[in-house]
């Protein structure tokens, strides 16, 4: 399968899994436990229909909007995720010169393979830290003082992985950093020729947000355990506050689903909330950010800017999102399949199809600027 053959989603997924072996292709495809959440994620999309408006004028169409204090030229952002040169030896690079290219945001992780410092320079376009909350108190200071030197203008803590999410895709291949793959996981790494020919020969995998503090080459902290020995199950609204002081600029919150955890939000002084449940791979069984939307947009969308991110495959589903009352939509497995599938042209395919279709759908809605969207475009079955 060739980039210029893929159209949407599916057939980037499929690119992805052709070329990546099983285990990393499981690690970004799998979620908890029996991946409900997962699929309602995106299932939520289809609980409505959108009723469009037409003959109003629509030649040119604005798709950029304002959150958090950034002006993107597309209502969509690249989440942040873990691990992106194990998908494709550019990894975040790549990433941060699609979203550059295409006048938006990107997130760099904690978990990132590329440092937060190098791809503030490769992107033109605004950057966020994912940050997790550690139990040295010394260590987030020195994290966020590090994300300001770079120039990164929006902080945001991940708050629903407080402990580390059932993926028994994961069990089964023995997907772990570093590797602890078993015999069928390493016949799978044996199958993918050429994606362990590009890991061997590209520079060595580092985690470099975390490199003086997880140990990666001896074995002696995977990724899991830097869940459980290093993240604070502890951290509280208190903690988090003080973090908001601290920063003192855009600081957002990723995984709100409560109207009463939203309503703290702003209370601390948060300027965003992203709805997510980390692609369901967390907590199965919970609400799809979609679901929850329109429920949190009306206790706290005009004191807060709201986002939501999960299941996002599809132009009209931004859209669905943005009449709801979202102020961005975040991707995740969107452009991770691309990159796995390509590099920086397969992500910057996915952006441009994504582009396409969000100007297409919104002409068909009738709808010139972001901000004609509105409550009454959308009808609930
Ligand atoms: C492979 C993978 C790695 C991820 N790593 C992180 C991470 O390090 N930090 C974080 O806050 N969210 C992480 N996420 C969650 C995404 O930021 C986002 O919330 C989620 O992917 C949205 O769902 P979607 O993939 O259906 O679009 C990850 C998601 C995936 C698929």
């Amino acid at each position: 399968m060739r980039l210029t053959q893929c159209q949407n989603f599916h057939d980037f997924r499929r690119m992805a899994r052709q070329r990546l072996p099983g285990p990393i292709f499981n690690y970004i495809d799998g979620a908890a436990d029996d991946e409900t959440t997962y699929r309602r994620n995106t299932d939520a999309f289809e609980a409505c229909d959108l009723v469009p408006d037409v003959l109003r004028g629509v030649a040119q169409v604005d798709m950029s909007v304002t959150v958090m204090g950034q002006k993107l030229a597309l209502p969509v952002y690249c989440s942040p995720t873990a691990l992106q040169r194990l998908f494709h030896h550019d990894g975040e690079r790549a990433v941060a010169a699609a979203a550059g290219k295409f006048g938006t945001m990107f997130g760099v992780s904690s978990l990132g393979t590329v440092s937060l410092e190098e791809a503030r320079q490769i992107s033109g376009g605004p950057q966020v830290y994912q940050f997790y909350f550690h139990k040295d108190r010394g260590l987030n200071r020195e994290m966020m003082a590090r994300a300001k030197t770079a120039g990164v203008q929006v902080m945001m803590l991940t708050v629903d992985s407080i402990t580390g999410g059932n993926r028994e895709r994961d069990k089964r291949t023995g997907f772990a950093i570093p590797f602890r793959l078993n015999l069928a996981g390493i016949a799978q790494f044996a199958a993918k020729p050429a994606w362990a020919l590009n890991y061997v020969t590209h520079e060595r995998f580092r985690l470099p947000q975390l490199d003086t503090h997880v140990d990666m080459g001896g074995g002696a902290m995977s990724i899991s355990r830097y869940f459980t020995d290093m993240l604070d199950p502890a951290m509280n609204w208190d903690d988090v506050a003080a973090m908001v002081a601290e920063w003192g600029g855009q600081f957002c919150l990723k995984g709100i689903m409560s109207v009463e955890d939203a309503r703290r939000a702003v209370d601390i002084g948060c300027t965003g909330i992203v709805l997510s449940n980390h692609g369901g791979r967390q907590l199965d069984g919970s609400r799809s950010a979609f679901d929850q939307l329109a429920e949190i947009v009306d206790a706290v969308g005009d004191r807060i800017d709201v986002m939501m991110d999960g299941g996002v495959q599809r132009g009209t589903h931004v859209l669905k999102a943005l009449a709801l009352g979202a102020k961005a939509v975040g991707l995740g497995r969107y452009y991770l399949f691309p990159l796995a599938a390509a590099g920086r042209p397969g992500v910057e395919r996915a952006l441009d199809l994504m582009r396409i279709e969000i100007e297409r759908a919104m002409k068909l809605m009738g709808c010139q600027t972001v901000a004609d969207l509105q409550r009454r475009h959308l009808r609930f079955r």
